[in-house]
């Protein structure tokens, strides 16, 4: 796994970059482990590699959440528009994708980690968390430990990760419908309640299925936007406000389209 700096090119300069604002007003700083900074947003480079993917400005988003939550499906249903059914594969470690969107007439790069929801890996997440910029924690809605365990998690987040990272919230497998006992009135109200300090105005939080699609573009574009916006918000530029553009932009389980 390759974790190169990469050279400044035009379209991000290194003030704007590093000018990466707290995410909820200023806060406290935390006690514990000394926190390394999860850096500025990587500059961007036209890159000439087998990639070739192109982009102005990269961030590093992570998947967080219980093993079997599908952090894994949701990656590939993101990046290759497939489902990965049949046979569970739990992730070993770590694992990552890259894919550059284009959020308003700029291309951002996402550097997504696929972390192992198996306690045994715990260890190796920690050290990955402090260099998010972002962060989407799953429980399954079909699940019901997996959703109880989303406190702990958020025990975990505000120990390893920056306190300004971003976070949000889904709850997947909502195309199981006869398997649900999740409601998505308790994964909203968690949300609300649950984000503690992390968030002054809760986690945004939405519902989604690897499996249809169904909000995935979604989540990662809100977290690309939120990103964005976060990193070289232009004066005179309309705030991006990440809650509205979730709940806005949501679509229920309910629905038919992804
Ligand atoms: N019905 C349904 N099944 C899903 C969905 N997402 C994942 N699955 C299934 O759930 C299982 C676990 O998915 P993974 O993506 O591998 O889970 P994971 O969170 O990566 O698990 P770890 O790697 O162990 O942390 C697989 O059998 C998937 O096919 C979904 O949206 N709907
Ligand atoms: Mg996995």
């Amino acid at each position: 796994m390759s974790r190169k700096k990469t050279p400044k090119s035009k379209g991000a300069s290194a003030t704007a970059a590093s000018a990466l604002p707290a995410a909820n007003g200023p806060r406290p700083a935390r006690p514990g482990p000394e926190a390394p900074r999860n850096g500025p947003p990587q500059p961007g480079r036209p890159s000439l590699g087998g990639g070739g993917d192109f982009y102005d400005v990269a961030f590093k988003v992570m998947l967080v959440g219980d093993s079997g939550v599908g952090k894994t499906c949701l990656l590939v249903r993101f990046k290759d528009g497939a489902f990965l059914a049949g046979t569970f594969i739990s992730t070993v470690g770590i694992d990552f994708r890259n894919k550059v969107l284009d959020v308003d007439g700029m291309k951002v790069k996402l550097q997504i980690w696929d972390t192992a929801g198996q306690e045994r890996f715990r260890s190796v997440t920690h050290a990955y968390y402090r260099d998010a910029h972002a962060l989407l924690l799953l429980y399954d809605v079909t699940n019901k430990a997996s959703f109880d365990n989303i406190q702990a998690w958020l025990t975990e987040i505000q120990e390893y990760a920056q306190h300004n990272v971003v976070l949000m919230l889904l709850g997947n497998k909502v195309d199981s419908a006869q398997e649900r006992v999740v409601k998505r009135e308790d994964g909203e109200k968690l949300a609300k309640a649950g984000s503690g300090c992390l968030q002054e105005y809760g986690l945004p939080f939405m519902e989604t299925s690897a499996k249809t699609g169904l909000n995935v573009d979604l989540a990662f574009m809100a977290i690309a936007k939120e990103l964005k916006q976060r990193s070289m918000k232009a004066p005179g530029e309309p705030q991006f406000r990440l809650h509205d553009y979730v709940k806005r932009e949501g679509r229920g389980a309910s629905c038919c389209r992804p």
